[in-house]
């Protein structure tokens, strides 16, 4: 899997060299390109944004610099295998589907706006050519798409076969269908007893039967407190 990340703060992505992204970029399983998008520019202040036309607050990132981006990047030629993200605050919500379908992908261009947004051609064309995801990290304000990209990229990539240690691990956690799509269960480990607060019992017993039991109650139970909208059968 190749990803590459358009963006004015290509240093935000030195962090993918790190921890298990950074052993699957070693592996070869992942290979990874973070590129300045001021490379595609030609003046001497290497410009990237402009008024947005019918006025409005702040400044619009102009077309000229992504389009030039892609054409070193994708060519010209239109390849639906080729996923463009496009993290944006009126995206679709990104969820555990979307990761789990992306890290299928062979090449992922993650395009990172800043200021109030990318000049819309730049989705229309992009459209044309590529598969275009235009997805929201959650509902809050971030200042650009790095960080949300970032997000994205762990969540994509650790569904990646070889990238995690324990692939078995991918099927109890939240979200998983596995999980029936209900939250994690409490974890715990040693010592038995900390700071008078105990292991629970059951999961002492050794009983694998009942320990199945106890945190399929405690998921549902989590879920039904924090997250009612996953539960399909109440
Ligand atoms: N993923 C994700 C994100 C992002 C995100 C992603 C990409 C960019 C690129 C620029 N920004 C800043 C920005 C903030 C707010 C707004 C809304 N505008 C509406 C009209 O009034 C002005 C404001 C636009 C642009 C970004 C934010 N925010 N939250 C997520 N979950």
């Amino acid at each position: 899997m190749r990803l590459d990340y358009l963006t004015i703060f290509p240093e935000f992505f030195d962090v993918l060299g790190i921890s298990l992204l950074g052993k699957a970029v070693d592996n070869g399983i992942v290979d990874i390109h973070a590129h300045d998008l001021r490379t595609w520019t030609h003046d001497r202040h290497r410009t990237v944004d402009d008024t947005p036309c019918g006025g409005g607050a702040g400044m619009v990132m102009k077309p000229d610099p992504w389009g030039e981006a892609f054409d070193d990047l994708l060519g010209a030629d239109p390849d639906p295998s080729v996923h463009v993200v496009i993290p944006t605050p009126s995206g679709t919500p990104f969820r555990q589907d979307d990761a789990a379908q992306l890290s299928h992908a062979d090449r992922i261009v993650f395009c990172c706006g800043r200021y109030e947004g990318i000049d819309h051609r730049v989705i229309d064309y992009a459209s044309e050519h590529w598969s275009v995801h235009e997805l929201s990290l959650g509902d809050y304000v971030l200042n650009g798409g790095e960080v949300a990209a970032l997000a994205m990229t762990e969540a994509i990539v650790r569904l990646v076969p070889g990238v995690l240690g324990n692939p078995e691990s991918l099927s109890e956690e939240s979200y998983s269908q596995d999980q029936e799509g209900l939250l994690e269960y409490p974890v715990y480990t040693r010592p038995a007893s900390w700071r008078g607060w105990d292991v629970p019992e059951v999961l002492m017993s050794g009983h694998h039967g009942h320990i199945a039991q106890w945190r399929r109650e405690q998921s549902r139970e989590l879920t039904r407190r924090r997250r009612p909208d996953l539960l399909t059968d109440e």
